[in-house]
């Protein structure tokens, strides 16, 4: 434990913002890496990086800062499994060079100590591959793991940046390369393989030396004798036979679907605003870890009888003392058989010692981003010596903006400009304007999901850049404009706004009834525990699978524009109408409206797709939240809205004309004003 709490520390040292993309001047190609993410920044600049002429200063820089402390970490997993799979690796690559030495004795013996070797390397075979499955399982499930804990804190800021997302693509080639290779790049096992190939050349090259010196058969003893009792103390540390021969079991084709539910999830961009508002990234990553233990378990290997092993050992150790014999028999007979094969032998195994060395070279890389891509810090988390704590004031949360502008990445104008306006505690306002003048950036910025370049933005009297978003979100709630839609159960749809009381039926339940979606709750077939269906979504099948999952089966958590009413298939999975869809993003923002922590409520148009009367009577549960039964202010709102005569309920109204804030009052102040607003108010009524 201890090796691997240290391992951990030197791979993953210490967060870091990723620097602006830097030129590559000549001066930054020859200076050396300053950093993983240096070195696989420059990796990237190599003109001919899948060649011979990769550059071997970066890799060996690579090698030394990454590789011994990733390689230390994964063996503090399975110390005895690990030194038990890179054993048997070099065991296994001496063979080669013994099955050459056994040529010569196969005259002496007719095949004995041929088909000795072959059930020697069978079980070997056999141990070897049963071992690597769980060291490998082990290793990937801590990759993953790591990347996943990683990823769900990336703010969306930081997701944006095009490099970070190269280097998180590049970072999951290497996490997926624990499978076993596969994707044309390097395996873990790749490394071994190189360490093994040059056990193999030795080991042949020993064989050479040796028979030109005409030397006795020792070491041939020596393997036959290893040979003979290596498997037999390994059936007590491995197992035999592969999970894969046994039938899927339906729970873990359940884990099967929900781990890939939450690795979409996690690495999911449409969803990152609701996973950081509703802080969901411990839930997707505990939710992932149990399902995809269920799976990795499933692959593990089935222990069966030692006793084929004993039988094997008495086999083995009866031929001992033809062994024995054998070592005073010359070894001239056949030695240029041998000595031929055992060349060819070394040449093959040059060649493959080569070849691999280049892909691990590749893989070096890839590597590298993973490592680098654990020290990412997202671009909203402020720096350790700038962090405030969120204070509470009482009756919601004040925010004053100064000046605040804002330009999308990669956008000429920008999408805010100076924008100023106050706004006290528990006070409601009404932003309205026309399309794409800058309503719902201002909202991502007021939750802290998106940051902003220029001027000022205090919550409480604080800089809301130095509050930890973490600790920020966990004070308000919103329904986005682009809200998420999962393919998932009603209950966890709506419970997802607040996960620690998602399997609470009473909360979702009373979420439910604050969205007035009761009527369409009681209308669904399973209540609570119906499917929803997301548009344009298939569902995930496995073999054996009968008939569906039930509720339990949904294809990732799609996303999409939910219009129209599809009907529910075979699975009993529903689909729902947009205005429906919008009642399940309300309720899922009531989950958590009412906590007393919460003091920020933010609406997107939340009752775009809804009726009328259902409008009023959202607005109606909003005003109702905002206040103490007594009437006192609690909560502060901020709604989005194009229904005009909605934004005359809120104390003051913002009106946004090409990011700019150019009416800013209560609606009889700007209705007084007779500008802008109030003819958009007189033309929308
Ligand atoms: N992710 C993005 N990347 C680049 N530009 C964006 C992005 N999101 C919005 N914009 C641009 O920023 C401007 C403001 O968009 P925003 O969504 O804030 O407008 P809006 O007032 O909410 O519009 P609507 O009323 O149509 O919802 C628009 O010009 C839009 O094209």
């Amino acid at each position: 434990m201890r090796s691997r709490s240290s391992s951990k520390k030197h791979l993953f040292p210490s967060d870091f913002h990723i620097p602006s993309r830097t030129p590559s001047t000549s001066k930054a190609q020859k200076s050396g890496p300053e950093s993983v993410y240096d070195a696989w920044l420059k990796s990237r600049e190599l003109p001919n990086q899948k060649g011979m002429h990769l550059n071997f200063h970066l890799a060996w820089y690579v090698s030394q800062t990454c590789i011994y402390d990733l390689f230390k970490t994964l063996w503090g997993l399975h110390p005895l499994r690990s030194t038990f799979m890179v054993s048997l690796n070099i065991v296994r690559s001496l063979f080669p060079a013994f099955r050459g030495y056994s040529q010569i004795l196969r005259r002496v013996v007719e095949g004995a100590i041929e088909n000795l070797l072959k059930l020697r390397l069978d079980n070997l075979a056999r141990h070897s591959t049963t071992n690597e499955t769980i060291v490998l399982g082990s290793a990937r499930f801590f990759i993953e793991y790591k990347q996943m804990e990683h990823r769900v804190k990336l703010d969306v800021p930081t997701l944006a940046d095009p490099q970070v997302r190269d280097l998180l693509q590049e970072s999951d080639l290497f996490a997926r390369s624990f499978s076993g290779g596969g994707f044309g790049f390097i395996s873990p096992l790749d490394f071994i393989n190189l360490f093994s190939l040059v056990i193999e050349i030795l080991s042949h090259l020993w064989l050479i030396i040796t028979l030109t010196r005409d030397a006795t058969a020792f070491g041939v003893l020596l393997f036959s004798i290893a040979s003979a009792t290596l498997p037999f103390f390994l059936s007590r540390f491995t197992h035999e036979t592969s999970g894969y021969d046994n039938p899927i079991s339906e729970k873990e084709m359940r884990a099967a679907e929900k781990q890939e539910r939450m690795r979409s999830l996690a690495y999911s961009d449409i969803h990152r605003p609701e996973i950081a508002l509703f802080g969901l990234g411990e839930w997707i990553l505990n939710s992932w870890s149990a399902a995809r233990k269920i799976v990795l378990a499933s692959e593990a290997p089935v222990s069966r009888t030692t006793s084929v092993h004993f039988a094997d050992l008495m086999y083995a150790l009866q031929n001992l003392p033809v062994l024995l014999i054998l070592q005073s028999t010359s070894t001239s007979l056949g030695a240029l058989t041998a000595y031929r094969t055992s060349i060819q032998c070394a040449l093959f195994a040059v060649s493959n010692l080569v070849s691999t060395a280049k892909m691990a070279f590749q893989g070096l890389f890839l590597m590298s981003a993973f490592s680098a891509s654990m020290k990412l810090k997202p671009k909203l988390n402020p720096r350790n010596e700038e962090v405030a704590r969120y204070m509470s004031k009482p009756g919601g949360m004040s925010i004053d903006v100064k000046g605040l502008s804002y330009t999308y990445p990669g956008c000429p104008d920008p999408a805010l400009r100076n924008i100023t306006f106050s706004l006290e505690a528990g006070e409601t306002l009404a932003i309205v304007g026309y399309n794409g003048s800058g309503k719902s950036t201002l909202a991502k910025i007021l939750l802290r999901i998106t940051d902003f370049e220029k001027g000022a933005l205090l919550v409480n009297g604080t800089d809301i850049r130095r509050l930890h978003p973490e600790e920020y979100h966990r004070h308000t709630t919103a329904v986005f404009q682009g809200f998420s839609k999962f393919n998932s159960t009603v209950k966890e749809n709506v419970g997802l706004g607040n996960v620690d009381k998602m399997r609470y039926r009473p909360a979702v339940e009373a979420a439910v009834h604050l969205a007035e979606a009761d009527n369409l709750v009681e209308s669904l077939p399973r209540g609570l525990k119906t499917q929803l269906e997301v548009p344009g979504f298939e569902g995930i099948s496995y073999p054996g699978m009968t008939g569906g999952m039930g509720g339990g089966m949904g294809g990732g958590w799609g996303y999409g524009s939910g219009s129209g009413s599809g009907s529910g298939s075979s699975d009993q999975r529903q689909g729902l109408s947009g205005g429906e869809w919008q009642r399940i993003a309300l309720a899922r923002a009531f989950m958590r409206a009412n906590e007393p922590e919460v003091d920020l409520l933010v609406f997107d148009e939340p009752t775009s797709s809804l009726d009328a009367h259902a409008q009023n009577q959202i607005f109606e549960t909003i005003a109702k939240i905002s206040k103490t039964p007594s009437g006192d202010k609690r909560k502060t709102v901020v709604y989005i809205t194009h229904r005009l005569s909605t934004a005359r309920r809120a104390d003051k109204v913002a009106m946004m004309d090409n990011g700019t804030m150019t009416e800013f009052g209560t609606h009889e102040e700007l209705m007084a004003k007779n500008s802008s607003y109030a003819a958009l108010y007189r033309a929308s009524i």
